[in-house]
């Protein structure tokens, strides 16, 4: 049993006495261990279940007007478009045309970051959007104080009693592994209803299929026992902007998050230390008002202050450290967070020297505790080389944990941070280094290697007749066409290529062999036969409800996981990763090819 776990079971009770404020809603996971129930002043650290904890989750759900987890955020609503959304709209049904049958496929063109693979989120968010999709009278007085006084008032009645009930959603399954120009979503209905929704699919899917990609890379990144948490809410793009981060991170591999409301809302375990300012609040340990600490076995209480400037001096001569080269405001903090948190002491060690004062003062307050049957958590790194800083704490962890005879010394926990990001992680594993748990913040969630993800929704076809985009960037060429998705698998278990087909074509069969077609390029060709085969579209919305079960946010994170492990390395490496296939049968290969020269017009060279 490591100290993480042991500290689960532990059980306190302080000394001091003043008013209960219950903030028992507090998730299980705060800080680094289970602590489910506090009240400031006689604060029970249970291990039990805390009994009203649905009833206060409730009641803080009716406080909340901004979502509660079954919800989705205000935001996203019929006006969260671009204008030309409504404007096409109204051309439509002012040309009579607005009920012809169209469907649109949402893609990418290019992996981010670099690499060869994109992990797809957000679509629970986009079936939501579409459940709920409802102009509000107030939308709609909007609409026409901004619109052409000519917008004839049956337009706006049509608006206000749309529904996307007629429209059919088929997608690939959130946190499933993507790759360019597959589409990810394919929506079918009227034009005018399906021509609506691209502006705010595009931003429920770009952003969370980054950032999700984004977290799916650290996560490749750092080897894998490694905690890795999401540290970026104050930096992030925005409240949604942080919030779709820390869900879409934990999405992508992340194990847990600092954000309290994303762990509210989507269940995600929350995690925390404590910042520089709680160690500078402190000057000296005279500004200690609560000194005591009550035993957690006998429950006498002891001079805890005390105790901790005794070891100290023992630290002191185990490291070689004169006690006043420390700071004592500082053991002061740590000495202070550990009588508030007695279970969960992760001191921030970094705010002076870390090894001449905060690492000292965390050992001398840990062996403090341990006099009072506690176990510390361990220590944060927030500066200096993290790689050197970690490998000198284990060494000074296992010197010390000797010399007090306590082994558990060796296995203190050592979180860092500080602007860390993919390539500091892969740059750590190849050093060699002692960290346990990364705390990450502002080049996860802002994405710092590539701002966006280019998905973008595009009509193939339109009352039964498909249709193509020409471009002269061949990559830019629409698909057309109604189209079924594939993924084929070798008999590694590793998938071999994605096979686009025609609607209407039979489905490819495991052990016979198909021609697959690079889309662009005629020589590029090669034959495969699939061990196993997928089909990867679901029907997710028709007849104006929901047709699938949508999983919950941790099942789509272990599918996610799960997914990455059937790609060959070669695909998931970091550096000049080989591209993965993404072919078409011969039938959409011509088919497609047909309609691209039928299109162009010919020129004439004069
Ligand atoms: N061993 C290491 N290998 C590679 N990168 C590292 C290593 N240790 C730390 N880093 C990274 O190097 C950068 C150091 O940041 P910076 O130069 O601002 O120094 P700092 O330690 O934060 O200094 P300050 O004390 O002034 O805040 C951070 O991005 C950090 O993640
Ligand atoms: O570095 P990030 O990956 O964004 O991780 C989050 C950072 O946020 C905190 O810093 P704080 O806001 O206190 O500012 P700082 O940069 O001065 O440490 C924390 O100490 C981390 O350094
Ligand atoms: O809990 C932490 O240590 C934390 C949280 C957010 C940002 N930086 C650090
Ligand atoms: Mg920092």
């Amino acid at each position: 049993m490591n100290i993480f776990e042991e500290s689960k079971v532990l059980d306190s009770h302080l000394s001091s006495e003043s008013t209960t404020i219950e903030l028992s809603c507090l998730e299980s996971s705060y800080p680094f261990s289970t602590v489910q129930q506090l009240s400031r002043t006689t604060p029970e650290y249970s291990s039990s279940p805390i009994p009203n904890f649905d009833r206060c989750n409730s009641q803080l759900n009716e406080k909340n007007t901004l979502m509660s987890a079954s919800e989705q955020s205000s935001v996203v609503q019929p006006l969260l478009t671009d204008l030309y959304q409504i404007s096409m709209a109204y051309a439509y049904w002012k040309g009579n045309k607005h009920t012809e049958m169209a469907t649109f496929d949402l893609y990418f063109r290019k992996n981010p970051f670099g690499g060869e693979y994109t992990l797809f989120a957000g679509l629970e968010e986009c079936l939501k959007f579409i459940r709920d999709y409802k102009f509000d009278p107030s939308d709609i007085l909007y609409l026409r104080s901004v619109l052409p006084d000519y917008v004839e008032a049956e337009f706006f009645d049509y608006l206000l009693n749309l529904n996307m009930n007629d429209i059919k959603l088929y997608a690939v399954p959130e946190g499933t592994v993507v790759f360019p120009r597959i589409p990810l979503i394919r929506v079918e209905g009227p034009i005018f209803h399906t021509q609506l929704l691209e502006t705010t699919l595009l931003n429920l899917v770009n952003f969370a299929s980054l950032v999700a990609t984004n977290a799916a890379r650290f996560r490749q990144a750092a080897p894998a026992q490694k905690v890795l948490l999401e540290f970026g809410l104050r930096r992030a793009q925005g409240p949604d902007g942080g919030l779709s981060a820390s869900k879409y991170c934990y999405l992508g591999g992340f194990d847990g998050t600092s954000n309290v409301l994303a762990g509210k809302l989507y269940d995600i375990p929350i995690k925390g230390t404590h910042a520089h300012a709680y160690v500078s609040s402190y000057e000296s340990m005279d500004d200690l008002n609560e000194r005591n600490l009550r035993d957690r076995i006998s429950r006498e209480v002891r001079p805890f202050a005390d105790l901790c400037l005794q070891y100290l001096n023992e630290v002191g001569k185990i490291l070689n450290i004169l006690p006043d080269e420390t700071n004592k405001g500082e053991l002061a903090a740590f000495a202070s967070y550990a009588i508030a948190f007695p279970t969960n002491l992760l001191a921030l060690v970094d705010t002076y020297d870390v090894l001449k004062s905060g690492l000292p003062n965390f050992l001398a307050v840990a062996r403090a505790l341990h006099e009072c049957n506690y176990k510390a958590i361990g220590l944060r790194l927030d500066s200096g080389d993290l790689a050197y800083l970690s490998l000198e704490v284990r060494k000074r962890f296992i010197e010390t944990g000797q010399k007090f005879g306590l082994p558990y010394f060796n296995d203190f926990q050592i979180v860092a941070s500080n602007d860390i990001n993919e390539d500091t992680l892969i740059s750590l594993a190849k050093q060699g280094n002692s960290i346990d748990t990364f705390g990450i913040g502002t080049h996860l969630v802002t994405c710092q290697k590539q701002a966006a993800l280019g998905c973008v929704y595009k009509l193939v076809e339109l009352a039964g007749i498909p249709r193509i985009k020409i471009s002269q960037d061949v990559e830019k060429v629409t698909i057309p066409g109604r189209k079924n998705l594939y993924r084929v698998y070798g008999h590694d278990g590793k998938a071999l290529c994605d096979l686009l087909t025609k609607f209407d074509e039979p489905v490819p069969q495991k052990g016979v062999k198909i021609l697959s077609r690079h889309p662009f390029s005629d020589q590029r060709r090669a034959y495969v036969t699939p061990s196993s085969v997928t089909s990867l579209y679901k029907l997710y919305w028709a007849d104006g409800e929901i047709k699938e079960p949508l999983p919950a946010l941790k099942q789509i994170r272990e599918y996610a996981t799960d997914q990455l492990l059937h790609l060959r390395t070669d695909i998931v490496r970091d550096l000049n990763p080989t591209p993965y296939k993404v072919s078409l049968t011969n039938d959409l290969f011509n088919f497609m090819h047909e309609l691209w020269i039928r299109s162009v017009p010919i020129g004439e060279l004069n």
